[in-house]
């Protein structure tokens, strides 16, 4: 059978997957709180029976670690009375491990006692008379930690053992006696032998590990991919240690080698220099599953004419028992659906950066029709193809390349099917070269195949370009210069961690943070919290491209409530202040309709003190008397989030828009709704300020409720 490459385009590792190759580490390894501080973090399943087992195979492994092997075998023994007795090399191993103690301590009289009675039994066998000898040996030497045996001695030695026995521990407790990554890495040395050992020119290369309960491996090889599935079982034949190329010659041939894979484009540069470029905005091109194909199937009894002997009467009688439709026609079996591509929102994604590097995604096709020619009541539906989900992050706008928009992911949970899978082909009874002939003029969906056999072809998947647009989700915006203190706000307010220093564009992408619920709102809305977005900072001429551009003050654009920070240790606070009124008006001048909040900060420093109360006074004049309130609920001016279809309403190119930024003055828009002085850095009026922020969300949310009434 043909492997169609597409099935495994979209494989990736998923978190899940490294969590169990984890979480399998952990339990081997008996690291036992990392393992249960794991589980809790990652809210995986705690393996069944592990606490108690892993507890003894613990204190088992460290006696084996610290020499004293005698009570690591009574404790074995107590785990499994014939444990050691069925792996005899074990046995023996750590039993000199208590010889080479005796040794270590210069008990040499009780070490000889030792190897007469215990060790010597074991040289009836020819496997241990070479290590046996190379234990005694250690005997003859006055300093044994400087014999050619050193490494007997050794904590390396130790751990071999310890090592050993633990697999066989895990073995004999029907537990995986190697872990997921030890599997993965035997199964692609073994790929790898073998790929050599076929001349393959190019160095393999493994693209992609999936690890679940079949691991895929591809390994790209030049511009082939050779796919194993099975791999888990190539992997359990290494582990019985019978793996040779025979056996995997045999998966190879099964699988076949895939057409071209298209090479995966390595990050470029820019892509790690300047996230904030990309991190926001990506093309990606999504296909749903081709439907699979039908079958061209013939009745088991076809030869007619004859009077029915037994035989041909079971058949009939088997007949009857097809599936029917109500006209009492065959239901024939269908090739499985193609999987559908779903788009949704996800809270654990941050950026659209991810899509640089991977910009296409292909859902499976769906399931052929598995026959061999011949119609029978066991025949099946083609399997249906699962649908491919990518995750986006929250506040992901979706719309066609140059297109439409198709939806606003605004909440966790939102979603959008994108492309719908192709239908399963029919299949089709046989019938005689002039039948079918008349059905293939009468039937779009059926084709010759190179061996002129006629299939019912599934329809083809769709494919479709998309633009995705991210614009975080945040009820708040922090504006304002660079090092005027935002991130140090946010820090100060919200549980987040952003960068902060002393130059410059420190924050170069939005970051987000959590304000608790507002008190004064009563119990309901007290667990209710707002987000603030901390944006990078703006200077004059950002709209011309100057600094890092205005673009990311799209990211403004869901949001309710804007605060203005300004230091106000600087030359000129207000000027500086109305530099990003201005940018923000050229930008998009509704943010200047929303309610905002001016907080003057660094008043920890000595020079702001005698300057603040006129800056406070100079600000809160800046603007006309129309509160925010007033333009919202105004019927002419209703104050509107614009919604993701204007996206790319170039404000130069919108007449309406182009007369408010040229006609109207940042003096005609509402002043502000306060002016605090505060210090972010010394904790100073902190509460003041986000009194005033609060008021200003309860403000806003108050004259959206009466737009709504
Ligand atoms: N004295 C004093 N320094 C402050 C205060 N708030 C912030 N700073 C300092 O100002 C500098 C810039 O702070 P940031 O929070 O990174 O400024 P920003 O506005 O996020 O800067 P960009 O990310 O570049 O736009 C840092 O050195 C802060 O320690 C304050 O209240 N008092
Ligand atoms: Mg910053």
């Amino acid at each position: 059978m043909d492997v169609d490459p597409r099935h495994y385009d979209h494989v990736v590792i998923n978190d899940n997957d490294i969590h169990s190759v984890v979480l399998s580490y952990l339990v081997h390894n008996c690291y036992k709180d990392t393992m249960e501080s794991f589980i809790a973090c990652t809210g995986m399943k705690q393996p069944a029976d592990y606490i108690e087992d892993m507890e003894k195979r613990k204190r088992i492994l460290n006696f084996v670690l610290e020499g004293k092997a005698l009570k690591a075998i009574e404790l074995t023994e107590q785990l499994a009375l014939d444990l050691l007795e069925k792996n005899k090399e074990l046995h023996f191993d750590l039993l000199s491990l208590h010889f080479v103690e005796l040794v270590c301590s210069r008990k040499c009289t009780e070490a000889l006692d030792f190897a007469q009675t215990t060790l010597t039994p074991f040289g009836k066998m020819d496997k241990f008379v070479d290590k046996l000898e190379d234990f005694l040996a250690l005997l003859a030497y006055d300093e044994p930690e400087k014999s050619p045996m050193f490494h007997l001695l050794s904590l390396e030695y130790r751990q071999h053992v310890a090592d050993s026995l633990n697999r066989v521990i895990l073995a004999h407790a029907n537990l995986p006696s190697y872990t997921a990554m030890e599997r993965l890495i035997q199964q692609a040395t073994v790929v790898r032998q073998y790929l050599s050992q076929e001349n393959v020119k190019v160095t393999p290369r493994i693209l992609n590990i999936h690890v679940c309960d079949l691991p895929i491996i591809l390994l790209e090889v030049g511009i082939h991919c050779i796919v194993f599935d099975k791999a888990l079982a190539l992997g359990k034949m290494c582990n019985r240690g019978s793996c040779n190329y025979k056996d995997i010659g045999y998966y190879t041939i099964k699988c076949r080698i895939a057409k071209a894979k298209e090479t995966s484009p390595s990050k470029p540069a820019t892509l790690i220099k300047e996230p904030h470029k990309h991190f926001d905005q990506v093309i990606i091109t999504v296909r749903s599953g081709d439907g699979g194909h039908g079958a061209v199937l013939s009745m088991p009894n076809q030869k007619g004419g004859k009077s029915q002997g037994k035989h041909d009467k079971e058949k009939t009688r088997r007949k009857s028992l097809y599936k029917r439709d109500f006209d009492g026609s065959l239901i024939l079996p269908m090739g499985g659906h193609g999987g559908d591509v779903v788009i949704y929102a996800d809270e654990g994604k941050d950026t659209l950066l991810e899509f640089h590097t991977k910009s296409r995604y292909n859902a499976k096709r769906g399931g052929n029709v598995d026959s061999t020619g011949v119609f029978t009541s066991q025949l099946h539906n083609g399997l249906a193809a699962p649908t491919l989900r990518i995750p986006v992050p929250i506040g992901t706008v979706v719309k066609r390349k140059r297109g439409k928009l198709l939806a606003d992911l605004a909440n966790v949970g939102d979603e959008i099917l994108i492309a719908r899978g192709g239908q399963g082909g029919i299949s089709l009874l046989g019938t005689t070269d002039r039948g079918r002939k008349k059905m293939m003029s009468l039937t779009t969906n059926v084709m010759r195949d190179d061996s002129d056999k006629v299939l019912a072809l599934g329809q083809p998947g769709e494919e479709v370009s998309l633009e995705l647009i991210l614009r975080v989700v945040a009820d708040v915006g922090l504006v304002g210069l660079p090092n005027a203190g935002k991130s140090t706000l946010l820090a100060a307010i919200t549980l987040a961690k952003p960068d902060i220093a002393d130059y410059p564009f420190t924050t170069l992408m939005p970051n987000l943070g959590r304000l608790d619920g507002d008190p004064s709102l009563g119990a309901e809305m007290y667990s209710s919290e707002a987000t603030l977005a901390d944006l990078p900072g703006l200077i004059e001429g950002a709209h011309l491209g100057k600094g890092l551009g205005r673009n990311f003050l799209r990211h403004l654009r869901r949001t309710r409530v804007l605060v203005h920070v300004v230091d106000a240790a600087a030359e000129n606070p207000v000027n500086d202040y109305l530099t990003v009124k201005e940018e923000l008006r050229m930008y998009n001048p509704d943010y200047l309709e929303r309610p905002y909040v001016v907080v003057l900060n660094k008043i920890d420093l000595p020079k702001v003190c005698d300057r603040l109360p006129s800056l406070i006074e100079e600000i809160s004049r800046i603007g006309s008397d129309r509160t925010s309130s007033e333009v919202e609920t105004s019927p002419d001016n209703a104050f509107k989030l614009r919604s993701p279809e204007d996206e790319n309403t170039d404000i130069s190119t919108s007449g309406v828009l182009e007369k408010d930024r040229k006609d109207k003055q940042i003096v005609e828009y509402p002043r502000p709704h306060a002016v605090v002085g505060v210090s972010v850095l010394k904790s100073m009026r902190i509460n003041e300020m986000l009194k005033e922020i609060r008021a200003a969300l309860r403000k806003c949310r108050d004259s959206t409720q009466a737009l709504e009434l």
